[in-house]
């Protein structure tokens, strides 16, 4: 049977540490890519995380899915960064530019074992007022 299709919608917070440094490139060519982001001392954040579930309206629950149940699974997943170094506390990030593409990425990945894979549309995070950056599981052939 067609039924009405939702979304539901959570927002977080934490605070991170971090510095734009590829191990591919030279000292050189980072300061020249990243800029004031490659500070050797690092730099914080205050990051907002959004994650967005599409799925059908339940009929007996009237739910997408218990939005309490995606806030613990939020809150599990920033028990290791929140108040972190990104990239000096968290493995993933050991061979990764901890942009936040790659954070976003990061955060869909770890979501994605907590809350049923089929339901999660959009991990969207705000590193400042003014830049955000979304991910929705997309990968290119290449
Ligand atoms: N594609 C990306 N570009 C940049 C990233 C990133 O994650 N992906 N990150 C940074 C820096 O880490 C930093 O977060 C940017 O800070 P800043 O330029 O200060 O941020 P704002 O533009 O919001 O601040 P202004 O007020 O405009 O100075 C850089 N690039
Ligand atoms: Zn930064």
């Amino acid at each position: 049977m067609n039924g009405p299709i939702g979304y539901a919608i959570r927002t977080e917070s934490f605070n991170a540490a971090h510095r734009l440094h590829s191990k591919q490139l030279s000292d050189e060519e980072n300061k020249q890519v990243y800029g004031k982001c490659n500070n050797p001392n690092y730099h914080g954040h205050n990051y907002k995380w959004t994650v967005t579930l599409r799925g059908p309206v339940d009929l007996q629950t009237g739910m997408i899915y218990n939005i309490a149940e995606l806030k613990h699974a939020m809150q599990q997943i920033m028990i290791d960064i929140d108040h972190k170094n990104l990239d000096l506390d968290v493995e993933y990030f050991y061979k990764k530019v901890s942009t936040t593409e790659n954070l976003t990425i990061y955060l869909w990945e770890s979501i994605t074992q907590l809350v049923p894979r089929e339901l999660v549309h959009e991990v969207k995070v705000e590193e400042t007022e003014k830049n955000s950056f979304v991910f929705r599981g997309e990968y290119s052939s290449k």
